[in-house]
């Protein structure tokens, strides 16, 4: 796999997106709360379950939709029904259908068009080359695996050479190598001195994509900043455990007196353990069995659902 050189050229200006105090409802729906954000050039991952509120930011970030409060900018203007926004900016939608009987250069041409370039002949093709999609450009769009598609969606979103690039949940129901390929092709952007933002529902897909990271839950921003961080306070927070062992009302006793420890309770299944934090709870769990001569045949952290995690963060 190779990266194209036009992917890594630097670019001439940089853009930064600002969100001041931006909320968003439909009805009695909150989709976005208040959320206030700076993006400049590199890759941002913007995480959060479903129904955190990503859509809805990206489309008033990309100015398809207007905030209910508080203002989105690129470079001071308002997004918002701006044209001018328009041209420096790209969206890749997740619910956006592509056209199955074009081929890839013609979606990209016709997006080429409707920007009015001067050349949109050799913008489509640029762009195509761009996500290395040249070896299948002229065929049908039907034809495609779902990791073609969603790079010639890239293309489409690139074709004017905009300095920033929205994404939607780009990795969706891509395979591991179309994955990596999509990864590598945001870090060129990014290393180009693009301002790249993408959403996901997946901690480790963030994780492998950028360092900054901007995490949604419940409409409203729970962290952001450096991905290290906010990784350290999911696995700082309080546990709750399941353990089954050979002893498991001797456990019981001898872990109430563990620091680590905040709840125990035994149950006809075994043991339900409340840990202030992971580190060193699992840390000491293997020292007060063997002081015991309790053998532990089960630890399994439960309620680990991305929700839980995520909600954790709201609160701390
Ligand atoms: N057009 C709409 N009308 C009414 N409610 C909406 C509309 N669009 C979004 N919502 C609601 O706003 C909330 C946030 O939705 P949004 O799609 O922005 O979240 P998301 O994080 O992108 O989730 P997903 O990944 O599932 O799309 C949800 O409760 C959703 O049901």
């Amino acid at each position: 796999m190779t990266t194209t050189s036009s992917a890594a050229a630097p670019t001439a200006t940089t853009s930064s997106l600002h969100l001041a105090g931006v909320s968003r409802w439909y009805g009695n729906v909150v989709a976005v709360n208040d959320v206030s954000m700076s993006l400049g050039p590199g890759v941002t991952g913007l995480l959060g379950p479903n129904g955190a509120g990503k859509t809805t930011l990206l489309h008033m970030m990309a100015g398809f939709l207007a905030p209910s409060r508080g203002a989105v900018t690129l470079d001071g203007r308002p997004t918002w029904r701006n044209p001018e926004v328009y041209r420096r900016l790209g969206l890749v939608s997740e619910r956006e259908a592509v056209h199955s009987f074009l081929t890839a250069y013609e979606f990209v041409l016709a997006t080429a068009k409707m920007h009015k370039l001067p050349d949109p002949q050799e913008a489509a093709r640029r762009a195509v080359a761009l996500v290395e999609l040249e070896g299948a450009q002229d065929r049908r769009i039907g034809t495609y695996s779902k990791g073609m598609r969603q790079r010639a969606r890239v293309a489409a979103a690139l074709v004017h050479e905009p300095q920033v690039l929205l994404l939607d949940e780009p990795f969706n129901g891509m395979d591991p190598r179309q994955r990596l390929h999509m990864m590598e092709l945001l870090h060129s952007l990014g290393d180009a001195g693009r301002t790249i933002l993408f959403s996901s529902h997946i901690l480790e897909e963030v994780e492998q994509v950028s360092g900054t990271v901007q995490v949604m839950v419940a409409g409203r921003l729970a962290a952001s900043g450096d991905f290290r961080t906010i990784r350290r306070l999911m696995t700082n927070r309080p546990h709750v455990f399941a353990i089954r062992s050979t002893d498991d009302r001797a456990l019981a006793v001898a872990l109430m007196a563990e620091p680590s420890v905040s709840g125990v309770e035994l149950g006809r299944d075994g043991l339900t353990v409340r840990a202030g934090d992971y580190g060193s709870f699992t840390r000491a769990l293997p020292k007060v069995a063997l002081a015991r001569g309790v053998r532990v045949s089960q630890l399994v952290p439960e309620d680990e659902s991305l929700e839980s995690v995520f909600s954790y963060l709201v609160e701390a």
